[in-house]
């Protein structure tokens, strides 16, 4: 299932977040943001919308690249969304919507919902799925919710928390890959990887050779 030739992993998103995932995994990802408008796709499902947009980010970055007879190229898009009370919620639109969403999520639980799509540039396949992780919410306080909207971070994040920020004192506890909440699975990834027969392995790019410890990201 390995390959000969190097791996070279394009991520279709702006997401610090998720590249900080990927290189503590091995991967050393080239990013390349989409630009795609995400409020041109609606959808009833939470998994259909972050499916769809994840397809979308990936595409809108495959057409950009040439494939290379030297390397094997992939490109990754991803969305996500959180699905709770019925409703399919991305970033807040501002700070009245996020103290309004943790006045009606405290004490609540929801489901964050990661769209992946794997393309493989160079053979034209592609894989792709969604990854999906319950998270329940602490019955934070009103003065909690100020400080922690005041702070900017909710603002900026789908679901209008983290799992490894500020937010993360907020939750109570969650059923699922954490990866999921931050934005990108990586045992998810390892089976779309599988499904265009290359190995996570493949793409390691840290580990030393006679596998010293993987070096440590500042
Ligand atoms: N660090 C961190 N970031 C999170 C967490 N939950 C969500 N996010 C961020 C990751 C993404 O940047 C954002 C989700 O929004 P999207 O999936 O639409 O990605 P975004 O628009 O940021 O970038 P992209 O469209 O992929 O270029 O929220 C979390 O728990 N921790």
């Amino acid at each position: 299932m390995s390959t000969s030739v190097p791996v070279r992993l394009v991520l279709a998103s702006q997401s610090p977040a998720r590249r900080k995932l990927l290189q503590a995994a091995g991967i050393e990802p080239d990013v390349l943001v989409s630009g795609v408008d995400e409020s041109q796709v609606v959808s009833e499902r939470a998994e259909d919308l972050c499916l769809e947009l994840a397809r979308l980010k990936a595409q809108a970055v495959r057409d950009r690249l040439r494939p290379s007879r030297d390397e094997r190229t992939l490109v990754l898009g991803c969305d996500s969304v959180l699905a709770f009370d019925g409703e399919i919620l991305g970033k807040p639109d501002d700070a009245a919507d996020a103290t309004r969403r943790w006045q009606r999520m405290r004490g609540r639980s929801g489901v964050l919902h990661t769209g992946h799509s794997l393309i493989d540039v160079t053979y034209e396949s592609r894989a792709e799925a969604v990854a999906s992780t319950t998270v329940h919410f602490a019955d934070i306080s009103d003065e909690e919710i100020a400080a922690y909207v005041a702070t900017g971070e909710p603002l900026a994040v789908a679901g209008a928390f983290t799992i490894d920020g500020l937010g993360g004192a907020f939750l109570t506890g969650i059923e699922g890959d954490p990866g999921t909440v931050v934005g990108l699975s990586l045992p998810l990834l390892r089976r779309l990887l599988a499904e265009v027969e290359l190995s996570i392995v493949d793409l390691w790019t840290k580990v030393a050779p006679g596998g010293q410890e993987i070096e440590h990201l500042g």
